[in-house]
């Protein structure tokens, strides 16, 4: 990188308002007045450190995006890269790997995340931040490149604003309930295989005159359920956005068996919500981080809708199968683009920030814009879904 985010705090180098802002103040560290008489030297290249971590759940992309972030890293700003294991728990551990041109190789086509991940919240741990920072100090590192979901972005941007961290974040989760960004990396991938199981249930829902209800991920948002029952031709889709009437959904299932149709597909997403008490849904198990574990409303919903329509019924819950497996060329291209931009991002001192993908660009978008809101379906994509029921 050239020098034109010098660490200095010298009055006299223009660049001194350019300064990540870690680094003011930082005058007495040796290692910041030797790149410093390098920087005024104008022609000297400044090697800088960054650290990357996944957190949350994991997500088809992840090692894509760790590649992008190393290769761009060391290949063109000559940075050194440190890996963090397990989400927030490898700062909070200060424990990192340097990351080479030999450990990223082979990662673009692979599921998963090889740095794993966690949904450790750095915060709520004790002396949390200041672990935090004793792992910027220990690798002497200038920021973090932090991917992550709505849950780990929203700590990334506590630490940031309110902690002086630098950090620029890549959205991932199949949920796609990022804001700031038109996708999440990872959410085209289970939308492939949430569309590939509505297809493979039509067949059988057709042979043997069955209503099928296949249940999906995505918390409270609904994006996987309504793309993919917009992709698979679904008959009805139940989401968080839009509470559901059980009785409402049985007498369009009978209206449609009436008029000559003999099976029906619901795709329902495990966060929908009924808007009346009918499947008694309040008997959550907790996660260990307190929330609700969510999966399981179709098997609810399957008595109910046998017994009210008096078709055969059968539930498919797709689960982590969803997360799991090699990523789609869009999820590969999306890593790629949002890790390229997140280095140059870090590498020009803009910390603070996220990428998205905002109409067809990859852009920053401030943290704190990003993880104001969770990022639910609109209104006029579940009415195009709407269109086709029945
Ligand atoms: N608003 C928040 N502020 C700080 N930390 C949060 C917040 N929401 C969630 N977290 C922490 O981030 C972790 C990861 O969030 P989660 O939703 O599980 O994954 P993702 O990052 O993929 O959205 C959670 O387990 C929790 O510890
Ligand atoms: O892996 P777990 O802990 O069972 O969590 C399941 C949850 O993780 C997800 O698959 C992905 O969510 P995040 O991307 O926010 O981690 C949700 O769709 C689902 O509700
Ligand atoms: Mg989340």
């Amino acid at each position: 990188m050239r020098s034109d985010s010098c660490p200095t705090t010298c009055s006299r180098c223009p660049r001194r308002a350019r300064l990540p802002r870690r680094w003011a103040g930082a005058g007495s560290n040796g290692r910041v007045l030797a790149v410093h008489e390098r920087a005024v030297d104008q022609e000297l290249v400044v090697t800088e450190r960054i650290g990357v971590l996944t957190g949350g759940g994991d997500c088809p992309g992840l090692n894509a995006a760790i590649r992008a972030v190393v290769r761009h890293g060391l290949e063109s700003h000559k940075l050194r890269v440190h890996g963090f294991r397990n989400g927030w728990r490898g700062p909070l551990d200060v424990t990192a790997q340097t990351l080479t041109l030999e450990s990223t190789r082979g990662l673009l086509h692979l599921g998963g995340t090889f740095l794993g991940t966690s949904r450790t919240d750095p915060i709520a741990e004790p002396d949390g931040v200041a672990r935090i920072h004793e792992a910027l100090e220990v690798y002497e590192l200038d920021g973090f490149i932090v991917i992550g979901g709505e849950g780990t972005l929203s700590a990334a941007n506590t630490l940031a604003a309110e902690h002086g961290v630098p950090i620029i974040g890549i959205p991932k989760t199949i949920d796609n309930d990022l804001g700031g960004t038109d996708y999440t990396i990872g959410f085209a991938t289970a939308l492939d295989i949430a569309t590939d199981a509505v297809d493979r249930l039509h067949s059988t829902a057709e042979s043997h005159n069955r209503v099928m209800l296949l249940e999906v991920m995505g918390r409270n948002a609904g994006w996987i359920a309504t793309h993919a029952g917009i992709a698979g031709g679904a008959d009805s889709i139940l989401i968080p956005e839009h509470p559901f009437d059980v009785h409402q959904v049985c007498r369009h299932l009978k209206r449609r068996h009436g008029s000559g149709r003999s099976f029906s597909i619901v795709v329902v997403a495990e966060g929908a919500v009924p808007a009346d008490d009918t499947l008694n849904l309040t008997d959550y198990e907790l996660d260990q981080f307190g929330r609700p574990v969510l999966g399981g409303i179709a098997s609810s919903l399957r008595p109910i809708i046998e017994a009210q329509t008096g078709f055969a019924t059968r539930e498919t819950i797709l689960g982590h199968v969803q997360r799991g497996g090699t990523p789609n060329p869009f999820d590969r291209v999306l890593a790629t683009r949002m890790g390229v931009r997140a280095v140059d991002l870090a590498v020009a001192g803009e910390w603070g920030q996220m990428v998205g993908l905002v109409g067809g660009e990859v852009k920053p978008v401030p943290l704190a814009e990003a993880t104001r809101s969770l990022r639910r379906v609109p209104e006029d994509h579940y009415r195009a879904a709407e269109v086709f029921f029945g």
